[in-house]
Protein backbone atom coordinates (compact mmCIF):
# COMPACT_ATOMS: atom_id res chain seq x y z
CA UNK A 1 0.00 0.00 0.00
CA UNK A 2 1.52 3.70 -0.81
CA UNK A 3 2.75 5.50 1.87
CA UNK A 4 -0.50 8.30 1.66
CA UNK A 5 -3.06 5.75 1.39
CA UNK A 6 -1.68 4.21 5.30
CA UNK A 7 -1.63 7.50 6.28
CA UNK A 8 -4.99 8.23 5.38
CA UNK A 9 -5.90 4.96 6.82
CA UNK A 10 -4.63 5.80 10.07
CA UNK A 11 -6.18 9.09 10.23
CA UNK A 12 -9.72 7.53 9.20
CA UNK A 13 -8.98 4.52 12.17
CA UNK A 14 -7.98 7.18 14.93
CA UNK A 15 -11.22 9.44 14.21
CA UNK A 16 -13.49 6.54 14.19
CA UNK A 17 -11.67 4.61 17.61
CA UNK A 18 -12.04 8.34 19.57
CA UNK A 19 -8.23 8.07 19.46
CA UNK A 20 -8.96 4.77 21.68
CA UNK A 21 -6.71 2.44 19.57
CA UNK A 22 -6.35 -1.58 21.08
CA UNK A 23 -3.21 -1.97 22.86
CA UNK A 24 -3.39 -5.25 20.57
CA UNK A 25 0.15 -4.95 18.46
CA UNK A 26 -2.00 -7.70 15.88
CA UNK A 27 -4.22 -5.17 15.39
CA UNK A 28 -1.92 -2.87 13.25
CA UNK A 29 -3.41 0.52 11.84
CA UNK A 30 -0.06 2.39 12.32
CA UNK A 31 2.58 4.13 10.54
CA UNK A 32 4.59 1.36 11.14
CA UNK A 33 3.16 -1.23 9.14
CA UNK A 34 1.59 -2.55 6.09
CA UNK A 35 -2.09 -2.68 5.74
CA UNK A 36 -1.93 -5.65 3.63
CA UNK A 37 1.31 -7.14 4.31
CA UNK A 38 0.53 -6.88 7.67
CA UNK A 39 -2.71 -8.17 7.70
CA UNK A 40 -4.40 -5.04 9.89
CA UNK A 41 -7.37 -6.22 11.79
CA UNK A 42 -10.83 -5.39 9.38
CA UNK A 43 -8.68 -4.67 6.39
CA UNK A 44 -9.08 -7.24 2.68
CA UNK A 45 -6.38 -6.71 0.03
CA UNK A 46 -6.94 -7.54 -3.59
CA UNK A 47 -5.49 -11.30 -3.85
CA UNK A 48 -3.63 -10.54 -7.01
CA UNK A 49 -1.33 -7.72 -5.90
CA UNK A 50 -1.90 -7.56 -2.14
CA UNK A 51 -1.13 -3.53 -2.50
CA UNK A 52 -4.84 -2.21 -2.74
CA UNK A 53 -7.30 -2.21 -0.17
CA UNK A 54 -10.62 -3.32 -0.82
CA UNK A 55 -12.60 -4.06 2.55
CA UNK A 56 -12.60 -2.04 5.39
CA UNK A 57 -15.02 -4.27 8.31
CA UNK A 58 -15.38 -2.90 11.78
CA UNK A 59 -18.48 -4.26 12.68
CA UNK A 60 -19.79 -4.53 15.80
CA UNK A 61 -16.34 -3.75 17.45
CA UNK A 62 -17.45 -0.88 19.66
CA UNK A 63 -15.94 1.47 17.65
CA UNK A 64 -17.67 5.40 19.08
CA UNK A 65 -15.47 8.15 17.41
CA UNK A 66 -16.48 9.29 13.89
CA UNK A 67 -16.38 8.84 10.18
CA UNK A 68 -12.99 10.12 8.88
CA UNK A 69 -14.55 10.29 4.76
CA UNK A 70 -12.43 13.46 3.95
CA UNK A 71 -9.56 11.21 5.13
CA UNK A 72 -10.17 7.67 3.61
CA UNK A 73 -11.78 9.03 0.04
CA UNK A 74 -8.98 11.64 -0.81
CA UNK A 75 -6.61 8.50 -1.60
CA UNK A 76 -6.34 7.99 -5.09
CA UNK A 77 -5.48 3.95 -4.32
CA UNK A 78 -8.57 3.94 -1.71
CA UNK A 79 -10.71 5.62 -3.30
CA UNK A 80 -9.75 3.33 -6.98
CA UNK A 81 -10.46 0.21 -4.86
CA UNK A 82 -12.33 0.56 -2.05
CA UNK A 83 -15.75 -1.66 -2.75
CA UNK A 84 -16.95 -2.55 1.26
CA UNK A 85 -17.07 -0.64 4.06
CA UNK A 86 -18.91 -2.09 7.13
CA UNK A 87 -19.53 -0.06 10.08
CA UNK A 88 -22.45 -1.81 11.42
CA UNK A 89 -23.18 -1.98 15.08
CA UNK A 90 -20.62 0.25 16.76
CA UNK A 91 -20.95 4.05 18.75
CA UNK A 92 -19.74 6.15 15.86
CA UNK A 93 -21.45 9.35 15.27
CA UNK A 94 -21.62 12.63 13.54
CA UNK A 95 -22.44 13.35 9.94
CA UNK A 96 -21.32 11.47 6.96
CA UNK A 97 -18.88 13.95 5.04
CA UNK A 98 -19.96 15.00 1.38
CA UNK A 99 -16.48 13.62 0.51
CA UNK A 100 -17.65 9.94 0.70
CA UNK A 101 -18.47 10.15 -3.22
CA UNK A 102 -15.02 9.65 -4.10
CA UNK A 103 -15.21 6.51 -2.64
CA UNK A 104 -16.97 5.68 -5.75
CA UNK A 105 -15.70 2.03 -6.19
CA UNK A 106 -17.97 1.58 -3.51
CA UNK A 107 -20.72 -1.28 -3.98
CA UNK A 108 -21.43 -1.75 -0.50
CA UNK A 109 -21.77 0.50 2.15
CA UNK A 110 -22.79 -0.77 5.82
CA UNK A 111 -23.38 1.85 8.53
CA UNK A 112 -26.52 0.49 10.19
CA UNK A 113 -26.97 0.79 14.04
CA UNK A 114 -24.84 3.55 14.78
CA UNK A 115 -25.79 7.20 16.21
CA UNK A 116 -24.94 8.96 12.56
CA UNK A 117 -27.10 12.28 12.68
CA UNK A 118 -27.69 15.15 10.09
CA UNK A 119 -28.56 14.83 6.36
CA UNK A 120 -27.08 12.33 4.41
CA UNK A 121 -24.74 14.62 1.60
CA UNK A 122 -26.56 14.97 -1.58
CA UNK A 123 -23.03 13.93 -3.08
CA UNK A 124 -24.00 10.51 -1.93
CA UNK A 125 -26.46 10.29 -5.10
CA UNK A 126 -23.13 9.76 -7.25
CA UNK A 127 -22.28 6.88 -5.87
CA UNK A 128 -23.34 5.21 -9.44
CA UNK A 129 -21.70 1.51 -7.89
CA UNK A 130 -23.40 1.24 -4.73
CA UNK A 131 -25.52 -2.00 -4.75
CA UNK A 132 -26.40 -2.44 -1.15
CA UNK A 133 -26.78 0.58 1.31
CA UNK A 134 -27.96 0.30 5.26
CA UNK A 135 -27.86 3.12 7.14
CA UNK A 136 -31.22 1.98 9.52
CA UNK A 137 -30.45 2.49 12.88
CA UNK A 138 -29.08 5.81 13.06
CA UNK A 139 -30.31 9.35 14.11
CA UNK A 140 -30.08 10.77 10.52
CA UNK A 141 -32.49 13.75 9.61
CA UNK A 142 -33.90 15.59 6.88
CA UNK A 143 -34.38 14.65 3.41
CA UNK A 144 -32.94 11.91 1.83
CA UNK A 145 -30.83 12.78 -1.41
CA UNK A 146 -31.39 11.47 -5.14
CA UNK A 147 -30.60 8.32 -4.13
CA UNK A 148 -32.83 7.43 -6.86
CA UNK A 149 -30.61 8.08 -9.64
CA UNK A 150 -28.37 5.30 -8.34
CA UNK A 151 -30.13 2.46 -10.67
CA UNK A 152 -27.31 0.07 -9.20
CA UNK A 153 -29.12 0.07 -5.80
CA UNK A 154 -30.58 -3.55 -4.77
CA UNK A 155 -30.92 -2.87 -1.26
CA UNK A 156 -31.62 0.37 0.79
CA UNK A 157 -32.57 -0.37 4.68
CA UNK A 158 -33.46 3.02 6.65
CA UNK A 159 -35.59 2.02 9.28
CA UNK A 160 -35.42 3.80 12.31
CA UNK A 161 -34.18 7.25 11.65
CA UNK A 162 -35.43 10.44 11.42
CA UNK A 163 -35.65 11.06 7.74
CA UNK A 164 -37.94 13.22 6.37
CA UNK A 165 -39.96 14.35 3.37
CA UNK A 166 -40.99 12.57 0.13
CA UNK A 167 -39.50 8.59 -1.03
CA UNK A 168 -37.71 9.43 -3.50
CA UNK A 169 -38.56 7.24 -6.85
CA UNK A 170 -36.55 4.71 -6.65
CA UNK A 171 -36.59 1.97 -9.57
CA UNK A 172 -38.49 -0.72 -7.50
CA UNK A 173 -38.06 -3.41 -9.91
CA UNK A 174 -34.17 -3.49 -8.77
CA UNK A 175 -34.46 -3.52 -5.37
CA UNK A 176 -34.56 -6.81 -3.52
CA UNK A 177 -34.63 -4.59 0.09
CA UNK A 178 -36.34 -2.33 1.13
CA UNK A 179 -36.87 -0.77 4.36
CA UNK A 180 -38.04 3.30 5.34
CA UNK A 181 -39.78 2.45 8.75
CA UNK A 182 -39.96 4.66 11.45
CA UNK A 183 -38.97 7.99 10.21
CA UNK A 184 -40.87 11.21 9.24
CA UNK A 185 -42.00 10.25 5.79
CA UNK A 186 -44.64 11.86 4.32
CA UNK A 187 -46.38 11.88 0.93
CA UNK A 188 -47.58 8.71 -1.60
CA UNK A 189 -45.69 5.41 -1.40
CA UNK A 190 -43.69 5.78 -5.11
CA UNK A 191 -43.48 1.60 -5.30
CA UNK A 192 -46.82 1.70 -7.17
CA UNK A 193 -46.19 -2.22 -8.00
CA UNK A 194 -46.52 -2.71 -4.35
CA UNK A 195 -43.31 -4.98 -4.49
CA UNK A 196 -42.78 -4.40 -0.87
CA UNK A 197 -45.29 -4.60 2.05
CA UNK A 198 -46.58 -2.60 5.20
CA UNK A 199 -43.31 -3.53 7.22
CA UNK A 200 -41.09 -1.64 5.26
CA UNK A 201 -42.90 1.55 5.36
CA UNK A 202 -44.83 1.41 8.59
CA UNK A 203 -44.61 4.49 11.47
CA UNK A 204 -44.49 7.39 8.59
CA UNK A 205 -47.54 9.28 10.24
CA UNK A 206 -47.58 11.00 6.72
CA UNK A 207 -47.09 8.33 4.38
CA UNK A 208 -50.33 7.12 2.31
CA UNK A 209 -51.06 4.42 -0.25
CA UNK A 210 -52.40 1.29 -1.13
CA UNK A 211 -50.06 -0.47 0.81
CA UNK A 212 -51.04 1.05 4.10
CA UNK A 213 -54.39 1.09 3.06
CA UNK A 214 -54.55 4.48 3.23
CA UNK A 215 -55.88 6.99 0.48
CA UNK A 216 -53.90 9.85 -0.17
CA UNK A 217 -55.24 13.45 -0.65
CA UNK A 218 -55.59 14.68 -4.24
CA UNK A 219 -52.81 16.25 -5.14
CA UNK A 220 -52.76 20.00 -4.86
CA UNK A 221 -53.11 22.00 -7.97
CA UNK A 222 -49.87 23.89 -8.41
CA UNK A 223 -50.34 27.97 -9.31
CA UNK A 224 -46.02 27.94 -10.68
CA UNK A 225 -44.58 25.16 -12.51
CA UNK A 226 -45.65 21.28 -13.43
CA UNK A 227 -44.31 18.31 -12.54
CA UNK A 228 -42.55 16.17 -14.67
CA UNK A 229 -45.20 13.70 -14.79
CA UNK A 230 -47.73 16.91 -15.27
CA UNK A 231 -45.89 17.90 -18.15
CA UNK A 232 -46.18 14.55 -20.21
CA UNK A 233 -49.68 14.26 -19.38
CA UNK A 234 -49.88 18.20 -20.30
CA UNK A 235 -47.76 17.85 -23.51
CA UNK A 236 -49.92 14.87 -24.40
CA UNK A 237 -53.41 16.92 -24.26
CA UNK A 238 -51.23 19.23 -26.47
CA UNK A 239 -50.37 16.90 -29.03
CA UNK A 240 -53.62 15.43 -29.16
CA UNK A 241 -55.61 18.59 -29.77
CA UNK A 242 -53.01 19.51 -32.76
CA UNK A 243 -53.69 16.39 -34.29
CA UNK A 244 -57.52 17.02 -33.54
CA UNK A 245 -56.99 20.23 -35.62
CA UNK A 246 -54.70 19.12 -37.71
CA UNK A 247 -58.17 16.48 -38.44
CA UNK A 248 -60.22 19.42 -38.69
CA UNK A 249 -57.92 21.31 -41.01
CA UNK A 250 -58.07 18.25 -43.02
CA UNK A 251 -61.80 17.78 -43.43
CA UNK A 252 -61.64 21.30 -44.55
CA UNK A 253 -58.96 21.07 -47.14
CA UNK A 254 -60.46 17.91 -48.05
CA UNK A 255 -63.91 19.33 -49.39
CA UNK A 256 -61.59 21.52 -51.67
CA UNK A 257 -60.00 18.75 -52.97
CA UNK A 258 -62.68 15.98 -53.21
CA UNK A 259 -64.17 17.17 -56.50
CA UNK A 260 -60.63 15.55 -58.00
CA UNK A 261 -60.76 12.20 -59.04
CA UNK A 262 -58.12 10.14 -56.99
CA UNK A 263 -56.39 8.12 -60.02
CA UNK A 264 -56.33 3.93 -60.20
CA UNK A 265 -53.48 2.86 -57.78
CA UNK A 266 -52.32 -0.68 -58.65
CA UNK A 267 -51.01 -3.00 -55.57
CA UNK A 268 -47.82 -1.79 -53.97
CA UNK A 269 -48.03 1.37 -56.01
CA UNK A 270 -47.04 4.52 -54.29
CA UNK A 271 -50.57 5.52 -53.08
CA UNK A 272 -50.15 9.31 -52.61
CA UNK A 273 -51.69 12.09 -51.16
CA UNK A 274 -50.24 14.29 -53.85
CA UNK A 275 -52.96 12.07 -56.57
CA UNK A 276 -55.69 14.25 -54.72
CA UNK A 277 -54.26 17.46 -54.52
CA UNK A 278 -54.94 21.08 -56.32
CA UNK A 279 -52.15 22.15 -58.35
CA UNK A 280 -50.56 25.49 -56.68
CA UNK A 281 -47.48 25.42 -55.07
CA UNK A 282 -47.78 25.17 -51.41
CA UNK A 283 -45.42 25.57 -48.43
CA UNK A 284 -47.91 24.39 -45.35
CA UNK A 285 -47.74 20.83 -44.29
CA UNK A 286 -50.89 19.10 -42.39
CA UNK A 287 -48.98 20.12 -38.68
CA UNK A 288 -50.90 22.58 -37.00
CA UNK A 289 -52.33 24.76 -39.58
CA UNK A 290 -55.18 26.41 -39.14
CA UNK A 291 -55.17 29.12 -42.23
CA UNK A 292 -57.56 27.23 -43.89
CA UNK A 293 -57.07 29.29 -47.25
CA UNK A 294 -54.03 27.07 -48.74
CA UNK A 295 -54.21 23.41 -49.43
CA UNK A 296 -52.08 21.48 -46.51
CA UNK A 297 -51.91 18.47 -48.58
CA UNK A 298 -50.67 20.08 -51.97
CA UNK A 299 -47.42 18.57 -53.64
CA UNK A 300 -45.04 20.50 -56.08
CA UNK A 301 -41.76 21.60 -57.51
CA UNK A 302 -41.24 25.33 -57.70
CA UNK A 303 -37.81 26.03 -58.95
CA UNK A 304 -35.74 25.34 -55.86
CA UNK A 305 -37.71 23.88 -53.27
CA UNK A 306 -39.79 20.37 -53.27
CA UNK A 307 -42.55 19.99 -51.11
CA UNK A 308 -43.97 16.30 -51.20
CA UNK A 309 -46.74 15.54 -48.77
CA UNK A 310 -47.87 12.26 -49.32
CA UNK A 311 -48.74 9.20 -47.56
CA UNK A 312 -46.66 5.95 -49.33
CA UNK A 313 -48.27 2.87 -48.97
CA UNK A 314 -44.96 -0.01 -49.14
CA UNK A 315 -45.36 -3.49 -49.98
CA UNK A 316 -48.27 -5.05 -47.68
CA UNK A 317 -51.25 -6.53 -48.10
CA UNK A 318 -52.52 -5.05 -44.71
CA UNK A 319 -52.88 -1.86 -45.49
CA UNK A 320 -52.54 -1.72 -49.53
CA UNK A 321 -56.01 0.44 -49.34
CA UNK A 322 -54.82 2.72 -46.86
CA UNK A 323 -55.25 6.49 -47.86
CA UNK A 324 -53.89 9.41 -45.23
CA UNK A 325 -57.26 10.46 -44.62
CA UNK A 326 -58.29 6.92 -43.14
CA UNK A 327 -54.80 7.91 -40.75
CA UNK A 328 -55.98 10.83 -39.48
CA UNK A 329 -59.87 10.07 -39.40
CA UNK A 330 -59.37 7.10 -36.85
CA UNK A 331 -58.85 7.10 -33.23
CA UNK A 332 -55.04 7.11 -31.89
CA UNK A 333 -53.94 6.76 -28.31
CA UNK A 334 -50.79 8.24 -27.34
CA UNK A 335 -48.62 4.88 -26.41
CA UNK A 336 -45.23 6.87 -26.18
CA UNK A 337 -42.78 9.82 -26.35
CA UNK A 338 -39.28 9.20 -27.06
CA UNK A 339 -36.48 10.99 -27.93
CA UNK A 340 -37.16 10.81 -31.66
CA UNK A 341 -41.14 11.17 -31.66
CA UNK A 342 -44.28 10.19 -30.85
CA UNK A 343 -46.26 6.98 -31.11
CA UNK A 344 -49.35 6.15 -31.30
CA UNK A 345 -51.57 3.30 -31.58
CA UNK A 346 -54.56 4.03 -34.53
CA UNK A 347 -57.62 1.66 -34.18
CA UNK A 348 -59.24 1.38 -38.11
CA UNK A 349 -63.26 0.56 -38.19
CA UNK A 350 -62.45 -2.82 -40.04
CA UNK A 351 -60.29 -3.70 -36.66
CA UNK A 352 -57.02 -3.30 -37.92
CA UNK A 353 -54.30 -1.52 -35.41
CA UNK A 354 -51.42 -0.11 -36.48
CA UNK A 355 -48.71 2.05 -34.91
CA UNK A 356 -47.59 4.92 -35.66
CA UNK A 357 -44.47 6.90 -35.33
CA UNK A 358 -44.53 10.82 -35.82
CA UNK A 359 -40.65 11.54 -35.99
CA UNK A 360 -39.72 15.07 -35.29
CA UNK A 361 -36.46 16.58 -35.45
CA UNK A 362 -35.22 14.77 -38.49
CA UNK A 363 -33.36 17.11 -40.22
CA UNK A 364 -33.45 15.15 -43.56
CA UNK A 365 -34.93 16.28 -46.79
CA UNK A 366 -38.12 14.72 -48.37
CA UNK A 367 -36.84 13.49 -50.75
CA UNK A 368 -34.03 11.58 -48.75
CA UNK A 369 -36.28 10.42 -46.61
CA UNK A 370 -38.46 8.99 -49.13
CA UNK A 371 -35.79 7.36 -51.10
CA UNK A 372 -34.67 6.10 -47.88
CA UNK A 373 -38.38 4.54 -46.88
CA UNK A 374 -38.15 2.97 -50.53
CA UNK A 375 -34.54 1.27 -50.49
CA UNK A 376 -35.71 0.17 -46.75
CA UNK A 377 -38.48 -1.86 -48.33
CA UNK A 378 -36.45 -3.89 -50.45
CA UNK A 379 -34.69 -5.18 -47.45
CA UNK A 380 -36.60 -7.75 -45.35
CA UNK A 381 -35.52 -10.26 -42.45
CA UNK A 382 -37.95 -11.91 -40.79
CA UNK A 383 -36.71 -10.61 -37.12
CA UNK A 384 -37.06 -6.93 -38.64
CA UNK A 385 -40.68 -5.47 -38.77
CA UNK A 386 -40.98 -3.71 -42.02
CA UNK A 387 -42.61 -0.37 -42.12
CA UNK A 388 -45.81 -0.49 -43.85
CA UNK A 389 -46.40 3.03 -45.18
CA UNK A 390 -45.05 6.49 -44.11
CA UNK A 391 -45.94 9.79 -44.87
CA UNK A 392 -43.88 12.92 -45.23
CA UNK A 393 -43.84 16.39 -46.13
CA UNK A 394 -41.53 19.59 -44.82
CA UNK A 395 -42.77 19.57 -41.17
CA UNK A 396 -44.27 16.47 -40.62
CA UNK A 397 -42.65 12.53 -40.85
CA UNK A 398 -45.25 9.68 -40.01
CA UNK A 399 -43.90 6.03 -39.77
CA UNK A 400 -46.53 2.91 -40.04
CA UNK A 401 -46.06 -0.19 -38.29
CA UNK A 402 -48.31 -3.12 -37.82
CA UNK A 403 -49.15 -2.84 -34.22
CA UNK A 404 -47.18 -5.42 -31.89
CA UNK A 405 -50.01 -6.88 -29.15
CA UNK A 406 -47.14 -8.77 -27.24
CA UNK A 407 -45.16 -5.46 -26.80
CA UNK A 408 -41.09 -4.88 -26.60
CA UNK A 409 -38.14 -6.90 -25.35
CA UNK A 410 -38.21 -4.05 -22.81
CA UNK A 411 -41.26 -4.78 -21.32
CA UNK A 412 -40.90 -8.33 -20.80
CA UNK A 413 -37.84 -7.69 -18.80
CA UNK A 414 -38.27 -4.78 -16.89
CA UNK A 415 -42.54 -4.51 -16.87
CA UNK A 416 -44.95 -6.56 -14.69
CA UNK A 417 -44.25 -10.19 -16.39
CA UNK A 418 -47.15 -11.27 -14.44
CA UNK A 419 -45.63 -15.09 -13.05
CA UNK A 420 -44.31 -15.09 -17.02
CA UNK A 421 -40.82 -16.60 -17.17
CA UNK A 422 -38.48 -15.79 -19.57
CA UNK A 423 -36.11 -18.42 -19.86
CA UNK A 424 -32.02 -18.34 -20.52
CA UNK A 425 -32.72 -20.86 -23.60
CA UNK A 426 -35.45 -18.01 -24.86
CA UNK A 427 -33.05 -15.32 -23.98
CA UNK A 428 -30.46 -16.92 -25.84
CA UNK A 429 -32.64 -17.33 -28.80
CA UNK A 430 -33.71 -13.82 -28.58
CA UNK A 431 -30.08 -12.85 -28.44
CA UNK A 432 -29.38 -15.31 -31.73
CA UNK A 433 -32.42 -13.67 -33.32
CA UNK A 434 -31.87 -9.90 -33.14
CA UNK A 435 -28.37 -10.65 -34.32
CA UNK A 436 -28.58 -12.37 -37.25
CA UNK A 437 -31.56 -9.07 -38.41
CA UNK A 438 -28.93 -6.72 -37.36
CA UNK A 439 -26.54 -8.54 -39.62
CA UNK A 440 -28.69 -8.57 -42.38
CA UNK A 441 -29.42 -5.45 -42.39
CA UNK A 442 -25.54 -4.05 -41.55
CA UNK A 443 -24.76 -6.50 -44.74
CA UNK A 444 -27.77 -4.92 -46.95
CA UNK A 445 -27.21 -1.45 -46.12
CA UNK A 446 -23.35 -0.61 -45.70
CA UNK A 447 -23.36 0.76 -48.75
CA UNK A 448 -26.46 2.72 -48.43
CA UNK A 449 -24.97 3.96 -44.92
CA UNK A 450 -27.86 2.91 -43.40
CA UNK A 451 -27.51 1.85 -39.70
CA UNK A 452 -30.29 1.54 -37.12
CA UNK A 453 -29.17 4.41 -35.02
CA UNK A 454 -31.15 3.79 -32.25
CA UNK A 455 -31.19 -0.05 -31.37
CA UNK A 456 -32.48 -0.80 -27.76
CA UNK A 457 -34.92 -3.11 -26.31
CA UNK A 458 -37.96 -1.00 -26.70
CA UNK A 459 -37.33 -0.90 -30.52
CA UNK A 460 -37.49 -4.96 -30.54
CA UNK A 461 -40.73 -6.13 -30.66
CA UNK A 462 -42.13 -9.19 -29.94
CA UNK A 463 -44.31 -10.78 -32.93
CA UNK A 464 -47.59 -12.97 -31.98
CA UNK A 465 -45.35 -15.80 -31.85
CA UNK A 466 -42.88 -14.22 -29.59
CA UNK A 467 -39.81 -13.96 -32.13
CA UNK A 468 -38.19 -11.04 -31.77
CA UNK A 469 -38.13 -8.20 -34.54
CA UNK A 470 -36.04 -5.07 -34.38
CA UNK A 471 -38.60 -1.77 -35.19
CA UNK A 472 -37.94 1.49 -36.20
CA UNK A 473 -34.69 0.41 -38.45
CA UNK A 474 -33.18 3.53 -40.09
CA UNK A 475 -35.51 6.26 -38.71
CA UNK A 476 -33.41 8.31 -37.26
CA UNK A 477 -29.46 8.37 -37.75
CA UNK A 478 -27.49 9.18 -34.54
CA UNK A 479 -27.26 12.81 -34.17
CA UNK A 480 -23.69 13.75 -34.54
CA UNK A 481 -23.95 16.91 -32.28
CA UNK A 482 -24.96 14.77 -29.54
CA UNK A 483 -22.44 14.27 -27.36
CA UNK A 484 -23.11 10.75 -26.91
CA UNK A 485 -21.28 7.67 -25.95
CA UNK A 486 -21.71 5.59 -28.70
CA UNK A 487 -20.12 8.49 -30.28
CA UNK A 488 -17.53 10.11 -29.06
CA UNK A 489 -13.38 9.01 -29.78
CA UNK A 490 -14.40 8.58 -33.69
CA UNK A 491 -14.22 10.65 -37.07
CA UNK A 492 -15.46 7.89 -39.35
CA UNK A 493 -18.99 8.76 -38.27
CA UNK A 494 -20.73 6.46 -41.23
CA UNK A 495 -18.71 2.83 -39.80
CA UNK A 496 -19.29 4.11 -36.31
CA UNK A 497 -22.63 4.52 -36.44
CA UNK A 498 -22.84 0.93 -37.58
CA UNK A 499 -20.51 0.54 -34.49
CA UNK A 500 -23.23 2.32 -32.39
CA UNK A 501 -25.61 -0.52 -33.40
CA UNK A 502 -23.01 -3.16 -31.82
CA UNK A 503 -23.02 -0.61 -28.54
CA UNK A 504 -27.16 -1.13 -28.64
CA UNK A 505 -26.83 -4.77 -29.12
CA UNK A 506 -24.46 -5.08 -26.14
CA UNK A 507 -26.50 -3.29 -23.88
CA UNK A 508 -29.45 -5.09 -25.01
CA UNK A 509 -27.49 -8.48 -24.14
CA UNK A 510 -26.83 -6.73 -21.22
CA UNK A 511 -30.49 -6.28 -20.39
CA UNK A 512 -31.04 -10.55 -20.58
CA UNK A 513 -28.36 -11.33 -18.86
CA UNK A 514 -28.87 -9.07 -15.68
CA UNK A 515 -32.79 -8.28 -16.30
CA UNK A 516 -32.03 -4.76 -15.41
CA UNK A 517 -33.04 -1.09 -15.99
CA UNK A 518 -30.63 1.33 -18.45
CA UNK A 519 -30.51 4.87 -18.50
CA UNK A 520 -28.40 7.18 -20.44
CA UNK A 521 -27.28 5.05 -23.18
CA UNK A 522 -26.86 2.66 -21.35
CA UNK A 523 -23.54 3.87 -19.91
CA UNK A 524 -24.74 3.27 -16.36
CA UNK A 525 -25.46 -0.29 -16.86
CA UNK A 526 -22.29 -1.00 -18.57
CA UNK A 527 -20.30 0.43 -16.48
CA UNK A 528 -22.27 -0.98 -13.32
CA UNK A 529 -21.33 -4.39 -14.79
CA UNK A 530 -17.65 -3.28 -15.50
CA UNK A 531 -17.24 -2.66 -12.08
CA UNK A 532 -18.89 -5.73 -10.53
CA UNK A 533 -16.65 -7.95 -12.86
CA UNK A 534 -13.34 -6.07 -11.95
CA UNK A 535 -14.23 -7.00 -8.50
CA UNK A 536 -14.26 -10.86 -9.13
CA UNK A 537 -17.84 -11.02 -8.42
CA UNK A 538 -19.25 -11.66 -11.81
CA UNK A 539 -22.06 -13.85 -11.12
CA UNK A 540 -24.02 -11.54 -9.17
CA UNK A 541 -24.25 -9.64 -12.12
CA UNK A 542 -27.06 -11.96 -13.44
CA UNK A 543 -30.56 -12.03 -13.26
CA UNK A 544 -31.49 -14.15 -10.07
CA UNK A 545 -34.42 -15.72 -12.56
CA UNK A 546 -31.34 -17.62 -14.54
CA UNK A 547 -29.51 -18.13 -11.53
CA UNK A 548 -32.61 -19.85 -10.28
CA UNK A 549 -33.60 -21.39 -13.19
CA UNK A 550 -30.59 -23.22 -12.99
CA UNK A 551 -28.94 -21.44 -16.26
CA UNK A 552 -25.64 -22.59 -17.47
CA UNK A 553 -22.96 -20.11 -15.57
CA UNK A 554 -20.88 -21.29 -18.35
CA UNK A 555 -22.82 -19.87 -21.29
CA UNK A 556 -24.42 -16.98 -19.09
CA UNK A 557 -20.36 -15.88 -18.71
CA UNK A 558 -20.00 -16.42 -22.36
CA UNK A 559 -22.55 -14.69 -23.23
CA UNK A 560 -21.44 -11.43 -21.09
CA UNK A 561 -18.21 -11.45 -22.28
CA UNK A 562 -19.64 -10.85 -25.98
CA UNK A 563 -21.70 -7.83 -24.43
CA UNK A 564 -18.84 -6.45 -22.72
CA UNK A 565 -16.68 -6.53 -25.89
CA UNK A 566 -19.67 -5.14 -28.10
CA UNK A 567 -20.18 -2.07 -25.28
CA UNK A 568 -16.52 -1.28 -25.46
CA UNK A 569 -16.54 2.51 -25.25
CA UNK A 570 -14.22 2.73 -28.14
CA UNK A 571 -16.13 1.88 -31.21
CA UNK A 572 -13.45 0.76 -33.34
CA UNK A 573 -12.71 -2.25 -30.33
CA UNK A 574 -16.09 -3.78 -30.83
CA UNK A 575 -16.46 -6.80 -32.82
CA UNK A 576 -18.55 -6.58 -35.84
CA UNK A 577 -21.51 -8.02 -36.39
CA UNK A 578 -20.46 -10.99 -37.71
CA UNK A 579 -18.06 -11.91 -35.20
CA UNK A 580 -20.99 -11.25 -32.72
CA UNK A 581 -23.00 -13.74 -34.68
CA UNK A 582 -20.70 -16.00 -34.85
CA UNK A 583 -20.41 -16.15 -31.11
CA UNK A 584 -23.36 -15.99 -30.01
CA UNK A 585 -24.74 -19.11 -32.22
CA UNK A 586 -21.66 -21.01 -30.69
CA UNK A 587 -23.31 -20.61 -26.83
CA UNK A 588 -26.89 -21.08 -28.84
CA UNK A 589 -25.34 -24.43 -29.93
CA UNK A 590 -23.71 -25.18 -26.46
CA UNK A 591 -27.31 -24.47 -24.79
CA UNK A 592 -29.27 -26.08 -27.39
CA UNK A 593 -26.64 -29.92 -26.92
CA UNK A 594 -27.52 -29.41 -22.99
CA UNK A 595 -30.44 -31.41 -21.54
CA UNK A 596 -33.48 -30.13 -20.96
CA UNK A 597 -34.31 -28.70 -17.64
CA UNK A 598 -37.50 -29.49 -16.00
CA UNK A 599 -39.74 -27.20 -15.22
N1 LIG B 1 -45.11 -1.49 -33.62
C1 LIG B 1 -45.33 -1.36 -32.31
N2 LIG B 1 -46.34 -2.04 -31.73
C2 LIG B 1 -46.57 -1.94 -30.40
N3 LIG B 1 -45.85 -1.17 -29.56
C3 LIG B 1 -44.82 -0.47 -30.09
C4 LIG B 1 -44.52 -0.53 -31.48
N4 LIG B 1 -43.43 0.24 -31.71
C5 LIG B 1 -43.08 0.75 -30.51
N5 LIG B 1 -43.91 0.33 -29.53
C6 LIG B 1 -43.85 0.66 -28.10
O1 LIG B 1 -44.45 1.92 -27.87
C7 LIG B 1 -43.75 2.66 -26.87
C8 LIG B 1 -43.37 4.03 -27.41
O2 LIG B 1 -42.52 3.88 -28.53
P1 LIG B 1 -41.47 4.97 -28.94
O3 LIG B 1 -40.77 4.51 -30.17
O4 LIG B 1 -42.10 6.31 -28.97
O5 LIG B 1 -40.51 4.94 -27.65
P2 LIG B 1 -38.98 4.70 -27.52
O6 LIG B 1 -38.56 3.51 -28.33
O7 LIG B 1 -38.70 4.66 -26.07
O8 LIG B 1 -38.41 6.05 -28.09
P3 LIG B 1 -37.52 6.41 -29.35
O9 LIG B 1 -37.57 5.22 -30.31
O10 LIG B 1 -38.14 7.64 -29.92
O11 LIG B 1 -36.16 6.65 -28.79
C9 LIG B 1 -42.53 1.80 -26.52
O12 LIG B 1 -42.82 1.11 -25.33
C10 LIG B 1 -42.41 0.82 -27.65
O13 LIG B 1 -41.85 -0.40 -27.23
Amino acid sequence: VDDAARDALVTFYTGLSNNNRPSDLNFGWNSSSDPCRDKWKGVDCDAKTNSLVKKIEFYNSGLSGFLNATALCNVDSIAASLNLLNLSLNNIGGEIQADIVKCKQLTRLFLGGNQFTGKLPDSMAMLGNLIQLDISNNRFGGELPGLARVSSLQMFLAQNNQLKGEIPAFDFSNLDQFNVSNNNFQGPIPDVSQKFHADSYLNNAGLCGEVLQKTCPPPKKKSKGLSNKGILMFSGYIALGLVIVGLIVFRLTRKKVESVEAPARSPNKVASVDDFVDTKPSFTSVELKTDVSKSDFSINSTESVMVSSSLVVLTSPTVSDLKFEDLLRAPAELLGRGKHGTLYRVIFDNGMVLAVKRIKGWMISIDEFKQRMLRLDQVKHPNVLPPLAFYCSKHEKLLVYEYQLNGSLFTLLHGNRSGRRFEWASRLSVAAKIAEGLAFMHHELHGDGIPHGNLKSSNIMLKSNMEPCISEYGLMAMDPQEPSSMQQQTKDTATSDFKADIYGLGVILLELLTGKLVHNDGVDLTSWVQSVVREEWTVEVFDRALISEGASEEEMLNLLQVAIKCSNQAPESRPSINQVVTMINAIKEEEDKSPVQEP
